[in-house]
């Protein structure tokens, strides 16, 4: 058995926490690889995060036509090439992934293990690699392991064959019709980005609401927005799936009985499970949280000593942004771990890349009202503001939730144009303990711009 200094399970976040700080430590870095090509550097950068924003952008350029006209500008489009927008996204994206696994293997003190890890006991591991499997154990073990799409356990969806977000941004060609099961992020943003290109897209979801885990007036608008471009059916319970030929046939049930939905492809896309079954983590020692991750603490340790855990095998927050964060966490305190720090989850962010985009932080207005906490709600339309009027933007809106008495605020959400982008300045607000009042007056917001949204939902504030 090989020992090592440091075992790293995951090439994604886990392959930034080896730097040159650590080139006196043996290490291995064991990766069984991502989609259908088996790459290396996890979910963010091979089928996840990057390859959905570059065709996001590339549906927001094709879905120009749909706004120009309200700007009296008479705009068409004559069509997309699926094969070349793929070709070129992934065509960046490939080298980055075969160049940083390049960079790991001709690194002396790394040993890069390509291939499928789990636990055997404490501390050690067996890896089946192509050329057989090896087991390793280690001083210090980082589980980076990451999520996996999931599928619910519909009637014939298996054996009919289903796409996910692993393989459907490398298909073969873009379908005429396609069915999405699934009403969170994946599904926003790839419905937009296949109907923006020219697939008739029908949503499948179990509640009337998309993006129901978000605040209750930016789903209820976003829902509302969907039903205009995507065939919407809510309140479905699929009962079964059929293939026929190059057709996938999904059986649904509703409040209007029985019926059918028809297409050339069907993609799942009902969420994500952490990979904590692939590395045997009980057989490591290493407990479980009741929902399948792995239980750390908030200095990132799991409940063997020597064993960190982060992203989304463990994090609750299956985002990027996240992981890296928790990412960090563990670099610093494999290499002080005398004075180990604390990964702060307060104010963690999110943004839904789909049209309108979202972009949220902190509690939601239900959330303010179940846990009954005195709070204050503002909204400000984009239609209000001068930049909104040069967008012509009649649904986009930013809330924003306050405590009445200290003017903190608890919560943003904004629904449309730059959502992502606009919304900084209030994380940076919540994380630094800067009061809306102060915020909104004590600085120059630059007029006639678009952030003057976030001044005045700002200044709508019922502050005492
Ligand atoms: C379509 C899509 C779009 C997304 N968009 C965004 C976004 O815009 N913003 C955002 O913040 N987040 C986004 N996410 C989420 C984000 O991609 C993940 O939260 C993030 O990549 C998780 O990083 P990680 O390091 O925990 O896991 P990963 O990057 O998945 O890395 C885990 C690695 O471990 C490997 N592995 C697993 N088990 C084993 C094993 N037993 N042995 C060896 N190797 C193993 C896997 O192959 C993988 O490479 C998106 C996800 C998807 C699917
Ligand atoms: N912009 C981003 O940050 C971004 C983008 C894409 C994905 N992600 C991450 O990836 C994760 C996975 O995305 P996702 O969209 O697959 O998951 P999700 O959790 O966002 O949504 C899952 C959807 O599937 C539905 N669902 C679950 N079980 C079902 C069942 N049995 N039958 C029918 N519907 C069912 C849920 O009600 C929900 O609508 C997200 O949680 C998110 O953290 C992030």
């Amino acid at each position: 058995m090989t020992h090592f200094d440091l075992i790293v399970i995951g090439s994604g976040s886990g392959n930034t926490i080896v730097d040159e700080r650590f080139s006196d430590w043996s290490v291995a870095l064991v990766e069984k690889g991502v989609g259908s090509t088996g790459a290396f550097g996890g979910t963010c950068l091979n089928v996840g995060c990057i390859p959905s924003k570059m065709f996001v952008h590339t549906a927001d350029t094709a879905s120009a036509p749909a706004h120009g006209d309200r700007l009296g500008v008479d705009l068409r489009l004559e069509g997309a090439d699926w094969p070349a927008i793929r070709d070129r996204i992934f065509g960046r994206i490939d080298p980055i992934a075969v160049g940083g696994e390049r960079y790991r293997a001709k690194a002396d003190n790394v040993t890069l293990y390509r291939g499928t890890a789990h636990f055997t006991g404490i501390k050690t591991l067996a890896v089946r690699t192509a050329a057989g499997t090896e087991e390793i154990s280690a001083d210090r073990v980082v589980v980076a392991a990451g999520s996996r799409p999931s599928a619910p356990p519909v009637p014939g969806l298996a054996e009919a064959g289903y796409l996910t977000s692993d393989s459907v941004m490398r298909l073969q060609d873009l379908p005429r019709r396609m069915i999405i099961m699934g009403t969170g992020f994946v599904s926003a943003e790839l419905a937009h980005v296949f109907s923006a290109l020219g697939t008739d897209v029908t949503v499948v979801g179990r509640s009337g609401l998309m993006l129901r885990h978000g605040d209750e007036d930016v789903a209820t608008r976003f829902t509302e927005l969907a039903a205009r471009r995507w065939d919407l059916r809510m309140n479905r319970t699929a009962k079964g799936v059929e293939r026929d030929g190059g057709l996938v046939r999904l059986h649904l049930d509703g409040q209007e009985g029985l019926e059918s939905v028809e297409a050339e492809e069907i993609l799942v896309a009902t969420g994500r499970v952490p990979n904590s079954d692939l590395i045997a983590a009980e057989e490591g020692g290493l407990d479980l949280t009741d929902d399948g991750r792995i239980s750390v603490d908030a200095t990132q340790a799991a409940s063997v000593d020597g064993v960190w855990a982060l992203g989304d095998v463990s994090s609750p927050y299956q985002l990027k942004h996240v992981a890296n964060r928790e990412a960090q966490t563990v670099q610093h305190n494999l290499l002080h771990p005398e004075a180990p720090v604390r990964t702060d989850h307060r104010y963690v962010p999110h943004a839904v890349f789909s049209a309108p985009m979202i972009a949220s932080v902190g509690i939601t207005e239900q959330e303010a009202r179940e846990a009954k906490r005195e709070y204050v709600s503002a909204r400000q339309d984009y239609a209000g503001v001068a930049y909104g009027w040069a967008m012509e933007d009649t649904t986009g809106f930013a809330k924003l939730l306050a405590d009445p008495a200290t003017g903190r605020l608890m919560g943003a959400h904004i629904i449309g144009p730059e959502a992502p982008t606009l919304i900084q300045p209030l994380i940076q607000a919540m994380q630094f303990d800067l009061d809306a009042r102060s915020m909104a007056e004590d600085q120059y917001w630059i007029h006639p711009a678009m952030p003057e949204l976030i001044e005045n939902a700002l200044l709508r504030l019922d502050l005492r």
